[in-house]
């Protein structure tokens, strides 16, 4: 059963990868930033429940208040981009201890995030593999390429 479920998830993902293959004729773009593998969603789950029940931090931790501090971090990260008119990609000119308080930020939306999702019963990693797959059906690769018409700007 694992394989096979292992191989489900692997279709979805090669359908993706394949897609973007197929837009870039087989090489992957030269340069593309890549994450770590580790620590994945479930060990980030895993940390911050050890980290809140060694507090006894649960009795605070419920969906909304997990909401507003997601929210307030999120603002946290707007705050770094605040008044710098456009950013490049890979943020030129910003110092290291810039881009470490900014990787603080999204660290922060991320932990509030995933414990959301866990309050809320929502098993993260599949729903994003289950929203990807409906976002490809709402935008065919071969109909929006290179435009950023929103789906409902499309006329068949
Ligand atoms: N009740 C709390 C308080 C904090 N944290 C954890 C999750 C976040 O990763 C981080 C948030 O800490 P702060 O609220 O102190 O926020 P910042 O680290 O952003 O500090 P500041 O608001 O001073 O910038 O700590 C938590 O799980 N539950």
């Amino acid at each position: 059963y694992k394989s096979q479920h292992y191989k489900a998830h692997s279709v979805v993902l090669n359908g993706t990868s394949s897609q973007s293959k197929l837009q870039n004729g087989g090489a992957e773009r030269p340069g593309r930033f890549t994450f770590s593998s580790e620590p994945n969603v479930e060990d980030i789950r895993r940390m911050q429940a050890q980290f809140t029940d060694e507090r006894d931090w649960n009795q605070f931790h419920q969906p909304r208040n997990l909401l507003l501090a997601m929210v307030g971090e999120v603002g946290e990260v707007a705050e770094l981009f605040q008044w710098r008119g456009d950013v490049a990609e890979g943020l030129p000119g910003w110092t290291e201890s810039e881009r470490e308080h900014l990787a603080h930020e999204l660290s922060d939306v991320l932990i509030y995030l995933v414990e959301l999702a866990e309050k809320c019963h929502v098993d993260l990693p599949q729903a994003v593999l289950r929203k990807m797959a409906l976002n490809r059906l709402k935008y065919p690769a071969s109909k929006v390429h290179g435009s950023a018409k929103k789906y409902t700007e499309y006329k068949d």
